[in-house]
């Protein structure tokens, strides 16, 4: 098998995607051994090696055929996709997976004083950003003729320098922005990990491996998405604890031994269950919830 039979993906090297991805291919039983400089891992359990990039590289080396897949933010590379579209070049790579981690938003932010209401407010201001073409396309669709100061990093501090008025930049938590006196106003994109792949999947064995690697993706998201709650209930209660579950599941039903009026219940919930879920089943009835992680379903 010569070298390029094998399928590539590239991740992030360092950084808030780096643990996630491999955690992410460790799961769908993909097993690596690292190379000395570390920026090459061959992969010993599947013909599918790893490249360790600055995320920002990820997606030209998928457009270039350098990997086969990689793992990068959708920021990243939805930014990237209208960059090259601005440049007349065809992307060469597209999102194939929203992968459920590194979830954060582009977002608009504007000092803690400015009264925001809406996108016209923005005209004729300077807008600081390090993704400078969906900043454009968000003010084109809004209809507002705004500047943008391209940074290629510290955006937050812009303000205050005095170099623009406003900032777009990501956000999670709002801990940065609140360090800097900003407050978020829009959101640009809602953004997470994806799985990009390029514009065409190869057709020899690695587009086999492609196949096989997005199904035991899908499993892994399902099952860590899942969870199996139960609780105990008055029988009478059932239906509207249920109700306030999630999607709705059909829950399996068992009786209590000596308590007529009581019943043990348990339900596989496809989505994450909260601390108001529980207290709303509490309030409805259910005592002892337990909420246990699924670590692997077929159904
Ligand atoms: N605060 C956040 N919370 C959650 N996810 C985030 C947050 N900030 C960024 N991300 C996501 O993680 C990705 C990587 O962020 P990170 O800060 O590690 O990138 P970087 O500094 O550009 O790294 P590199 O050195 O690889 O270029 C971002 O593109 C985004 O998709
Ligand atoms: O809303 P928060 O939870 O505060 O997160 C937002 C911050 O996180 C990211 O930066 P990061 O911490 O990755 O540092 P970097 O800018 O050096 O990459 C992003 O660029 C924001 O600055
Ligand atoms: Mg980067």
């Amino acid at each position: 098998m010569s070298a390029r039979d094998r399928l590539r993906i590239a991740i992030q090297k360092s950084g808030r995607l780096s643990d996630a991805s491999l955690d992410l291919l460790a799961r769908c039983g993909l097993t690596f051994r690292r190379s000395r400089d570390k920026l090459f891992c061959f992969g010993e359990t599947l013909a599918v090696d790893l490249l360790l990039v600055r995320d920002d590289d990820v997606p030209n080396m998928i457009a270039e055929g350098v990997c086969d897949l990689g793992i990068v933010g959708r920021n990243v590379l939805d930014e990237q996709f209208l960059a090259a579209g601005c440049a007349g070049q065809p992307a060469g790579f597209r999102e194939l997976r929203a992968l459920g981690f590194g979830r954060c938003r582009l977002a608009l932010a504007v000092p803690q004083e400015f009264q925001y209401v809406e996108p016209a407010q923005l005209g004729g201001k300077r807008i600081a950003t390090t993704y400078p073409n969906l900043l454009a396309k968000w003010l084109e669709r809004a209809g507002v003729d705004a500047g943008i100061v391209s940074l290629s990093g510290s955006v937050e501090i812009a303000p205050r320098l005095g170099t623009a008025d406003f900032i777009c930049d990501l956000v999670s938590s709002g801990a940065t922005l609140a360090a800097n006196q900003l407050k978020e106003a829009a959101v640009v994109l809602e953004s997470e990990a994806v799985l990009a792949a390029g514009a065409t999947l190869p057709g020899d064995e690695r587009g086999e491996l492609i196949d096989m690697l997005l199904r035991r993706i899908d499993g892994v998201i399902q099952v860590r998405a899942s969870k199996l709650v139960m609780w105990h209930s008055p029988r009478s209660a059932l239906e509207e604890i249920t109700r306030l579950l999630p999607n709705g599941p059909r829950p399996t039903v068992t009786s209590i031994e000596g308590l007529e009026n009581e019943v043990a219940v348990q339900a596989i919930c496809n989505e994450a269950i909260t601390w108001q879920h529980l207290e709303d089943m509490k309030r409805a009835g259910a005592r002892q919830m337990l909420v246990l992680p699924v670590e692997q379903m077929l159904a």
